[in-house]
């Protein structure tokens, strides 16, 4: 099948950059968000975001026009509904993306392809409550989306061989590499990245570092481009403790229990760079170490 136009649902950090990368290689893309603010902030990023590439000349002016003409954004789900491909990526809460699923289902025509961009959740679990778990797939993008090389193709255990080849044909239209993972929890990335965030947030609960000493550690020790406790705030403290509950209860291992201190700072409200605090604090010029 071929793909033209493109469904994004949730306009969040990935949704806006899931978006970017599609308009730039001629896809029409429709954005959706049940907030008309996050809509236009995320509107407003895109083109921050394609301005950056056009001073560091990787696109040129007219790229970034053309991309931004084909981007529309809507609050109404069912607006999706005649579209070639659904990208779901809204929060990390299975409820949230069952729900949103049912929802635009009857509004589907039968040949669209779903996929999640989901960091965790069981694809078969999730294709297993729409009507076409032969033409549903997990499609995992990393972020940040314009930058990052890989994608994930998560194929659920119903997942058919024209859906799967579909969408690497879709992953290599975009110039980026795709990594076939099995569905079992937080598929390969997050299997191997949370843990080691996790880990980071013991080291800190436990005194054996601070902050500071813990993320330079990583960037000077491990050549990492960013210390655990940065990328965390950059990921969102509420989607890690989501992919560590994920892995816990889907794996029955107490080696995945999340740490307190995590599920203290997302209590909080603490979430990252997207609520401005996190293990770091990004209200003043430079971001400052909360402990
Ligand atoms: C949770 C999940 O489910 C899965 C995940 O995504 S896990 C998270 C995976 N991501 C990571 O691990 C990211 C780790 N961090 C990094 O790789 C780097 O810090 C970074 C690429 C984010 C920034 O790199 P940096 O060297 O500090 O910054 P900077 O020099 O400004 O940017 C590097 C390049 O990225 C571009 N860039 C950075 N952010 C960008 C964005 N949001 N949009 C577009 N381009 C961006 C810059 O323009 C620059 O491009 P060129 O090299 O072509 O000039
Ligand atoms: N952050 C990361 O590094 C990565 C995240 N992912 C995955 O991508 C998905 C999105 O994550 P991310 O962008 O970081 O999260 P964000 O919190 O930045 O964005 C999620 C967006 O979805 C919106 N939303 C919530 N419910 C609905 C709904 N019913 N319909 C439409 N939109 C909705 C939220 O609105 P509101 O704020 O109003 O609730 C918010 O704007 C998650 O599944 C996550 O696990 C995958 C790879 C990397």
């Amino acid at each position: 099948m071929e793909i033209r136009t493109v469904g994004v649902i949730g306009a969040g950090q990935m949704g806006n950059g899931i978006a970017h990368v599609f308009a730039l290689a001629g896809y029409q893309v429709l954005l959706n968000d049940i907030s008309p603010d996050a809509l236009s902030k995320a509107i407003a990023v895109i083109e921050r975001n394609l301005d950056r590439q056009v001073t560091r000349e990787k696109i040129s002016q007219e790229d970034k026009t053309a991309a931004m003409g084909r981007i529309d954004t809507t609050t109404t789900l069912t607006d999706l509904g005649p579209l070639d491909l659904i990208i779901e990526a809204a929060t990390e809460r299975e409820t949230v993306k069952t729900a949103i699923f049912e929802d635009l289902q009857p509004h589907l025509r039968p040949e669209t392809i779903l996929t999640s961009n989901t960091s965790s959740i069981s694809i078969t679990r999730l294709a297993s409550r729409t009507d076409r778990p032969e033409k549903f797939m997990g499609l995992h993008f990393m972020n940040p989306v314009p930058v990052m090389q890989l994608v994930e193709l998560i194929r659920g255990i119903a997942t058919d061989e024209a859906t799967y080849k579909t969408m690497l044909g879709v992953v290599e239209s975009l110039g980026k590499t795709a990594a076939s993972a099995e569905d079992f929890p937080a598929f390969i990335v997050n299997r191997i990245l949370m843990p080691m965030i996790n880990e980071a947030v013991y080291t800190l609960y436990e005194g054996v570092g601070n902050v500071r000493s813990i993320d330079e550690s990583m960037k000077l020790g491990a050549n990492h481009p960013m210390g655990p406790l940065e990328l965390a705030d950059f990921i969102g403290l509420d989607t890690c403790l989501a992919i560590m509950n994920v892995l816990h209860d889907g794996l029955a291992d107490t080696k995945y229990r999340p740490c307190p201190l995590l599920t203290k700072y997302v209590e909080a409200g603490w979430l990252g760079r997207k609520t401005s605090r996190g293990f770091y604090d990004y209200r003043g010029d430079t971001p400052v170490p909360t402990r």
